[in-house]
Order: C-alpha cells, then structure tokens, then sequence
C-alpha cells in the first residue's frame, strides 16, 4: 500500500513538472536549474524514491527497471531541450516527439508497476504474507500438471492450529495475530523454497511439497511439528507462548482433481484432532485401505 502511494505520488509530481517544462518550452522564463544538471532524474521526487534504497520486492517483474530506464531518458531528452531553448535555438519535431514518447513510455512502465503491485496484493494474505485462496487453486494446478508430467510425487498439508482460540481468548485477538504471523514466520523458515503455502482460511493453512514422497513429507511434518511445539513464541507485553498444530497429508494423483486431494488432506486433519492433536496423520490411498493411517 505504502509503495502504492509513493508511485501515485511520484506520478503527480511528475504531471505537474510536465506541465513547468512545457511552459519553460512554450513560454520561455528560464528552466527549473535542476532540470539543467546531469543527475536531474535522481533529484525529482519520483527519482529521490527510486534511488534511495533497493526494492527487491518490485524487481520480479519487467516493470520497475524498465520504469527507471524511461524516466532517466526522459529526464536526459528534457535537458536537450531545455539547453536548446537556452541557446535559442528551435527544437525540432522529432525531438520533441522522442521526449514525449518517453514520458508516456515512462507512465506506461509505472501504470504497469502498479497494476502488478495491485494483482499481487489480491492474491496475498497481509497478516502472514503467504498467498490467499485466490490464487491457490491455479497454483496447485499448475502442481499437479508438473507432476503429471514430470511423474515426481507431490503432496498437499493441511496445517492448523491447536487451541488455537484459547489464545484470542486468553491474550486477545493481536496477541493471536502476532501467533500467526510467527507461526507461518516458523514454517518459511523451514521449508524449502518451492515449496508454497498458502492460507486455506483462519488458522487453517495450505502447504504444497513438490518432488516428495508421503513418506518423505510425513517424516518432515512430524519433525516441524515437534520443533514447532518447543518453539517459544515472543507476544508484546504478555511472555512467551508456545503454541502446537495438526496435520493432514495426502499425495497428488494424476487421476484425481487437486479439490479431491485436498479434501483428503482435510480429512486426515481431522483425525490428527480427534487422536490428541499435535501430530500428523497420512491419507493413505492403497487400494482397499483407502482412508486415514491413523483410523
Ligand atoms: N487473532 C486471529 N484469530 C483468528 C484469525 N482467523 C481466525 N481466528 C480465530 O481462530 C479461532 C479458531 O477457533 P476454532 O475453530 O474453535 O479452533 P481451535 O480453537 O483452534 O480448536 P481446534 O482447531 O479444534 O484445535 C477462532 O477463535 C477465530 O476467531 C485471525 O486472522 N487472527
């Protein structure tokens, strides 16, 4: 949101120096002095923004550079023309229409930026920062096409918290917040970088283990749910807290819709509840047991 705002407000800031400049162009009166200097694209405000520090959350996508590319050329063609104009001398058609097509190529970029930046936060939960349900589905697709492909094994866990409304309860609903936020904290931390989680609903989370067997992903969950449970959980003003959570583990099939193998995951959940919380169970699909390992 906060970057949404310095783009609007770099974008502004812009329109109105567009207008000065056509004036200093049109008018005459003398250019801004800063306009004139080499570094007149780092001096703007919208330049002050984007030079001041990395953005390597805005650098995914072909916009930002490409954003910064224009902005400088613009700032550098608007010099040429402001000198012109200081020699006297008239400026041509084509140098004026490179220059415009410049500052529309750069609110082109930045409109861009800002569209991605948008969609981006639609698909995102902003308590944990791992991605909503809006997304989720075409993202487990896509799973599910790589392993049909590929033939790797993947899995889906369902994940949630134990008690965990004894916590909004006991330390109130920022306390349960920051649970949250450092639970899912916990988890980016462990797993591996392709693995995705998403956040199914409350305190309910998705995760997506590509490349690993049930075997695998069970050994893994019970490990993490053990650690989770030692780990202490620091809330403002109220101690530490430790907090546990169950888990439901089923395996993708080519054969099966990615709702089904969720459906599962939900069900082997449900019994990691009702067998004691704080543990794992596996939805195990073999043939004539078909059903939960743990029932
Ligand atoms: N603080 C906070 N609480 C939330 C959020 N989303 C859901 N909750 C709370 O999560 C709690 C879920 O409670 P229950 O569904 O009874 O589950 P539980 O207490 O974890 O019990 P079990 O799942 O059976 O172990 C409710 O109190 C919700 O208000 C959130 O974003 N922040």
């Amino acid at each position: 949101m906060k970057t949404l705002h310095e783009l609007d407000a770099g974008s502004t800031s812009h329109t109105s120096w567009l207008k000065d400049l056509h004036r200093a162009l049109v008018c005459g009166g003398g250019a801004s002095p800063a306009d004139l200097l080499t570094d007149a694209h780092c001096r703007c405000k919208f330049g002050q923004w984007y030079y001041q520090r990395d953005y390597p959350e805005l650098q995914e996508g072909p916009w930002f550079e490409k954003m910064g590319a224009f902005h400088k050329s613009m700032h550098d063609n608007a010099r040429l023309l402001l000198n012109r104009r200081e020699n006297g001398q008239a400026v041509s058609a084509d140098e004026y229409d490179e220059f415009m097509d410049l500052s529309i190529r750069f609110k082109l970029e930045m409109s861009g930026l800002q569209t991605s930046i948008i969609s981006k936060m639609c698909l995102v939960d902003h308590l944990t920062g791992v991605w909503n349900r809006n997304g989720m589905l075409h993202k487990l697709q896509q799973e599910h096409e790589r392993m049909a492909r590929s033939g790797a094994a993947c899995c889906v866990c369902m994940m949630d918290l134990d008690h965990f409304k004894r916590v909004n309860d006991e330390y109130g609903h920022l306390a349960g917040d920051t649970v949250l936020h450092e639970t899912i904290a916990f988890f980016h931390g462990k797993l591996r970088k392709y693995d995705a989680i998403f956040r199914y609903g409350g305190e309910e989370f998705l995760f997506c283990l590509p490349s690993s067997t049930a075997q695998d992903v069970v050994k893994t969950m019970e490990r993490l749910c053990a650690e989770l449970a030692a780990y202490p959980i620091a809330l403002k003003d109220k101690g530490i807290i430790h907090i546990t959570a169950s888990f439901g583990v089923a395996v993708m099939s080519s054969d099966e819709a990615v709702e089904d193998t969720i459906e599962k995951a939900d069900h082997a959940l449900l019994c990691a509840k009702a067998s004691g919380r704080n543990q794992v169970c596996l939805w195990d699909c073999l043939g004539d047991q078909s059903g939960c390992d743990c029932e």
